[in-house]
């Protein structure tokens, strides 16, 4: 349209004056060979700037790009601006590291689900000596080692107990010890309130060692303490001299029978698994937390949770697996504290080994790539009100649970969490025991700021923040 406009205006221009057209027709003719040359160079150079797009983002200083903004990406408060600034898809030069941060669930799937052979790798240069361990499951490439690694990983998991139904009667047995090391705590410590976060690490520190040696240690335990440092090799030992071949009670068996093995490349693999399952020692103790304050802040939440755990499962018995499709409150409340909380402000940055496409924009090989996860759990397009702590969000208008595809804090695809089914069972048989025994309430006048969803570091934590455990 806009070029049929300036046709005219060129034959309008070329009527009105007087022998233009002649000469342009001389011109053209005496001069057909460089016209040629200059419009198809500029047609190329057109071509090659369409194909070579980056996504769009801030320019940066030369050099070092947005390096003096870096405080602004460890809180995720510069990546909220720029996906109001730029949209779905920002390119972003922070010194040597472009990143390309994808804003929206859907890109996310597009890259990491739909594009798994491209955009499954890890970063190799900052992010692999961010880590203690630099060949851990968690930073090495998408090869067959991580193949391996995740596929033992994923087996041993799940003969140890949680597929199969046996770790969530350890989870229970935990939770007992929690509810009455809580209680003696707010009996010391009245109406000040408890600080829920050293027992809940304590209970995750021995969920773990159930995983790996299937052992419960008491709080003072020194063993316990050793064991939280990582030196497992007594435990080894142990396992070795009481162990039944191809019979693993744990991970630890699972992992001597896999030793034991024709693969000798395995022992590495199976090193690789077992330095990551501290993870939990953070992780679950910071969603229970969170989960915990968020619906004490709001006694009217409170009172519904209590009611719906009174209806489904009674004071008289365990809250159980099977009664979590019933308890579609509890499970929102769940999803909303993983909206709200961004434990991990993002997901873990993937990489690309080759320059390849994305959303019509060129994504350069080497780039490292972050699924903005806490700009989509706080837009306001997709969650109103996003600072508000709200389950209602999650249900459906007959009060059933429906999963939000917007909310994906374990990630997608094959890079995904794989402690994600474990999180899950963790979380949820935690909150359920201690909702049906305890009433939590938040002392007056304590600064409930950081509740209304305020930006901070990667694992954000509630350190300050006290509770009051009262028995149901
Ligand atoms: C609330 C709890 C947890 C959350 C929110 C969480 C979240 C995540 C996220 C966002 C990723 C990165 C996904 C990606 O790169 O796209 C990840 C990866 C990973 N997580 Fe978790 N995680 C949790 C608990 C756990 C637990 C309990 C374990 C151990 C059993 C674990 C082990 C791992 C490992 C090994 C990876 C790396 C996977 C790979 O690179 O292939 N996580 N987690």
């Amino acid at each position: 349209m806009v070029g049929s406009k300036w046709q005219s205006f060129g034959s309008w221009l070329l009527d009105k004056v007087p022998g233009c057209k002649e000469d342009a027709r001389q011109f053209a003719q005496e001069h057909k060979w460089e016209l040629l040359i200059v419009a198809s160079s500029s047609y190329l150079a057109y071509k090659a700037i369409q194909l070579y797009r980056l996504p769009p983002g801030p320019y940066g200083i030369p050099c070092i790009g947005c390096l003096l903004n870096a405080e602004g990406f460890s809180d995720g408060s510069e990546q909220q601006k720029f996906k109001q600034k730029y949209g779905n898809i920002v390119s972003v030069q922070l010194g040597s590291d472009l990143q390309i941060w994808l804003n929206s669930a859907d890109l996310i799937k597009e890259a990491f689900v739909n594009n798994t052979n491209e955009f499954s790798h890890r970063p190799d240069s900052l992010f692999r000596h961010s880590f203690k361990f630099q060949d851990d499951i968690i930073s090495i490439p998408f090869d067959e080692e991580w193949k391996k690694s995740k596929k033992f990983l994923m087996s041993s998991l799940k003969n140890c107990g949680f597929g199969s139904g046996s770790l969530d009667v350890k989870v229970l047995s935990e939770a007992d010890a929690l509810i009455f090391r809580l209680e003696k705590l707010q009996k010391e410590a009245g109406d000040e309130g408890i600080s829920l976060d050293e027992p809940l690490r304590w209970i995750a520190a021995n969920l773990i060692c159930q995983i790996i040696h299937s052992n419960h240690y008491e709080e003072d335990d020194p063993e316990l303490k050793e064991l939280m440092a990582m030196s497992e090799g007594k435990k080894i030992t142990e396992h070795e001299a009481t162990r039944t071949s191809s019979e693993p009670r744990d991970f630890i068996d699972a992992y001597l029978d896999e030793k034991a093995g024709p693969n000798l490349n395995y022992t590495k693999m199976i090193d690789n698994c077992i330095m990551f399952l501290p993870d939990s020692l953070d992780t679950l103790p910071l969603a229970i937390e969170w989960l915990v304050l968020y619906v004490a802040r709001f006694p009217h939440t409170q009172t519904i949770l209590h009611k719906e755990l009174d209806d489904i499962v009674g004071r008289a018995r365990e809250p159980q697996l099977k009664d979590k499709a019933k308890l579609n409150y509890l499970e929102a409340c769940i999803v909303e504290t993983y909206r709200l909380a961004n434990i991990f402000s993002a997901l873990l940055p993937h990489t690309v080994k080759r320059e390849v496409r994305l959303a019509g924009y060129t994504i350069p090989r080497g780039a490292s790539i972050h699924g903005n996860t806490i700009g989509i759990n706080l837009d306001p397009n997709i969650f109103p009100n996003p600072l508000e702590f709200r389950p209602e969000r999650h249900l459906d208008a007959d009060g059933r649970f429906k999963p939000s595809e917007h909310v994906i804090p374990f990630g997608v695809g094959p890079r995904s969490c794989p402690g994600q089914s474990l999180s899950k069972m963790e979380v949820f048989l935690l909150a359920a025991k201690l909702f049906q025994t305890f009433q939590f309430d938040f002392p007056l006048n304590q600064d409930d700021s950081c509740l209304r969803g305020r930006l901070v570091g990667r694992r954000r934590r509630p350190k300050e923040h006290k509770i009051i455990v009262k028995k149901r």
